[in-house]
């Protein structure tokens, strides 16, 4: 494992049902370096989802402090912190490739196309785009659009287009769990072929113990989801 690449200390996060406050995380530490990878476990409900979305900015933590990369964010965005939250979405433009239970891509563009703009946004060659799809083994369906492909050559194609980023940390919620058992196996194989050749750190969010076990770290959410 090579140097820092993330640091969590002290995240905690709670929502508001509308008539209390139910806390989901707290006092969550995690420390991850380029290469490594982390399993994140727990039942329905425990935060896993919550935890993911708070490391790439989609939410916001009540405290705890998190560092990518070396930059650091005080995870609270003040009100009219336009600077805060613009370095994260650069951040996260650049150095954190997100994948989904269900592959996230825009449905009006060939799965060329939806490689290309991502990893334009992140800074990348589009041009490269096409040896993604071909490594994925889907380059003959580069210029279909989403609806005209499998779920599982859909889940290729969002990886191709996380990696084509070249991410310095991915998260994965479930990335295989639309998918059936072999299907799964398939694209779980090719996203660890991946992390270890391009050597970015992975987190991945799963129920399926097989899939946790690959990864070297395991982190149980302990949370137990009000009733
Ligand atoms: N925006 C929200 N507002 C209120 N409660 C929320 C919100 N998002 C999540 N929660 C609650 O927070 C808890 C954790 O949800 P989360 O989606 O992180 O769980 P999870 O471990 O990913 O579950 P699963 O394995 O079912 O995907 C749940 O009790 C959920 O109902």
């Amino acid at each position: 494992m090579q140097d820092e690449l993330l640091r969590v200390r002290g995240l905690a996060k709670h929502f508001d049902s509308g008539t209390e406050l139910v806390p989901v995380l707290s006092d969550i530490d995690l420390t991850l370096g380029g290469g490594g990878s982390l399993a994140l476990m727990g039942r329905s409900g425990s935060g896993k989802s919550t935890l993911l979305n708070l490391l790439c900015g989609l939410e916001q933590p009540d405290a705890g402090v998190i560092s990518v990369c070396g930059e650091l964010f005080n995870g609270r965005q003040p009100r009219n912190g336009r600077g805060d939250s613009r370095r994260w979405a650069d951040l996260r433009c650049r150095h954190i490739g997100v994948v989904f239970q269900e592959a996230n891509l825009m449905p009006a563009m060939s799965l060329l196309d939806n490689v290309r703009l991502r990893a334009g946004l992140a800074g990348q060659d589009p041009d490269d785009c096409s040896a993604w799809l071909e490594r994925l083994e889907i380059g003959e369906l580069a210029g279909r659009y989403p609806d005209q492909v499998s779920g599982g050559q859909r889940q290729r194609a969002a990886l191709a287009m996380v990696f084509a980023m070249q991410p310095a940390l991915v998260l994965a919620d479930e990335p295989t769990g639309s998918l059936d058992r072999h299907t799964a196996d398939d694209v779980a194989d090719e996203l660890f072929r991946l992390q270890a050749k391009t050597g970015c750190a992975l987190i991945l969010a799963t129920h399926d113990a097989e899939l946790a076990a690959r990864c070297e770290q395991r982190l149980d959410l302990a949370h137990t989801a009000p009733a």
